[in-house]
């Protein structure tokens, strides 16, 4: 048997397994035994000639190594498994257990395509830290069973004689809940430091993003001068609401990643999210050292921070609808205790539609979050309701729809009553 499988087995059966079907979690657990439970809703659609199997990806020591690897393994997948294999997002988790989320995919052919996508999974298993079930109907022929592969074989071999699969009730939250902290979201400095040094190795660019970050954490000098920060979701008006803003108030404005991140961002962008998060991570505490310094001559305004690292990272690491978000008042939407906190955070909401006639206006490129933000209702929901519910600071919504020169307006009362300028 698998070392891996090795030390999961003793908690196999308190786990619950979770595979996404157009974006709805379906839960199974597994048994030894059987009391007459139903069979799970994901095998109860499957077609007698159907196949189903699992691949989850043990998590290794080595973080970085296991994120690239799930990413990398999505894509071997795609491109071996027979175009008729349906794959879908799949993981395993231990109820309320912070960190014991376990991802991978779940595939599903028919015995046409069964020894192909057999001979991929065995050669897998061999090379690769994964851990490989295969699913079958039950000698009743009405229960379906899980069957957890051997690392060795050549062939499918059973351990024991397998488990019941049986319905799981959905949990409190999304699974994917569970390993936000530090591995989606950063909370300090130094958590995201580790990652990017530890990616210095198989990412070369790593290292010169190491080199532009400050030596203190903590902002060199406390701004004597108010920092206010604007959010929101793309094309919400931010860029020409911080302009209006700098000459009002003859502020200096600050993007946010900083310009120094920019040759970089292109490149993190493509890399599993604990490596990208971390690079936005990062971005905010070099921020946070500009503002430190300007702030002794002007007002300083923010073109997003860390409510958007935060809000964007855990939308993402969630899916489904607003109530999959870890619940208001979770550690998750806390501020990192070592990143200077601005003195007034403003997020632009918009109609959806208004939003998408001043994307389409704009007519520029756009990226791949931007797209999923278009196309995806949920996760538009998801990142508006993330933003809401961090605090420390908390931001103050305003509704960006009126003209350009009214937001302006209402955003300097709000500057002249928080900040007194
Ligand atoms: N209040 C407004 N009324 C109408 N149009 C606006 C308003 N504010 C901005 N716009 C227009 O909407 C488009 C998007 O605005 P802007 O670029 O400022 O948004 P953004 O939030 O900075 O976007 P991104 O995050 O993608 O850079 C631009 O074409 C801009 O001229
Ligand atoms: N402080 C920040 C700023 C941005 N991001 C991420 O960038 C994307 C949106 O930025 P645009 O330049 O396209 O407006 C989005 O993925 C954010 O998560 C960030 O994480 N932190």
């Amino acid at each position: 048997m698998s070392k891996h499988a090795m030390s999961l087995l003793p908690r196999w059966c308190s786990r619950v397994f979770s595979v996404e079907l157009n974006g709805a979690p379906f839960y199974f657990a597994v048994k030894e035994k059987h009391l007459g439970e139903d069979v799970p809703r994901v095998f109860r659609e499957v077609q007698n000639r159907d196949k189903c199997y699992s691949v989850l990806v043990y998590c290794s020591r080595d973080r970085i190594k296991t994120a690239k690897f799930y990413g990398e393994l999505k894509d071997k997948l795609l491109r071996d498994l027979p175009p008729e294999c349906r794959l879908s997002p799949m993981s395993s988790f231990l109820p309320k257990v912070r960190d014991s989320l376990v991802k991978g995919y779940f595939l599903k052919g028919n015995s046409d395509t069964s020894s192909p996508i057999e001979r991929l999974l065995s050669d897998l298993i061999q090379h690769d830290p994964v851990l490989v079930c295969s699913y079958s109907p039950a000698e009743d022929g009405q229960q379906w069973m899980q069957h957890m592969w051997s690392e060795t074989a050549s062939q499918v071999m059973d351990v024991a004689k397998g488990y019941y699969v049986v319905p799981s009730e959905a949990p409190e939250y999304h699974p994917s809940t569970l390993n936000i902290i530090n591995s989606d979201v950063f909370y300090s400095f130094d958590e995201a430091y580790d990652v990017m040094k530890k990616c210095g190795d198989i990412i070369p660019e790593a290292k010169a993003v190491l080199e532009l970050l400050p030596s203190r954490v903590e902002a060199r000098n406390k701004p004597d001068f108010p920092v206010i920060v604007i959010e929101g979701l793309d094309a919400t008006g931010k860029t020409t609401l911080t302009e209006s803003l700098k000459d009002t108030l003859g502020a200096t404005l600050l993007p946010s990643p900083p310009e120094c991140l920019s040759p970089w961002r292109a490149r993190f962008d493509q890399e599993p999210p604990l490596i990208r998060r971390a690079f936005y991570a990062l971005g905010n505490y070099i921020s946070a050292d500009q503002i430190g310094l300007k702030g002794t001559k002007t007002p300083v305004i923010v073109d997003r921070f860390w409510h958007s690292t935060a809000a964007y990272a855990i939308a993402t690491a969630v899916s489904g609808p607003v109530c999959n978000l870890p619940g208001e008042g979770s550690e998750v939407y806390c501020w990192p205790s070592d990143l200077f906190q601005p003195s007034l955070v403003v997020l632009l909401t918009l109609d959806p539609e208004e939003r998408k006639r001043r994307l389409r206006n704009r007519g520029q490129g756009k990226t791949d979050e931007e797209e999923e933000l278009d196309h995806n209702q949920l996760f538009r929901l998801r990142v508006e309701e993330a933003y809401r519910r961090i605090s420390g600071p908390a931001c103050v919504t305003v509704d960006a729809s009126p003209s350009a020169d009214r937001v302006l307006q209402q955003v300097l009362l709000l500057i002249r009553g928080k900040c007194h300028l």
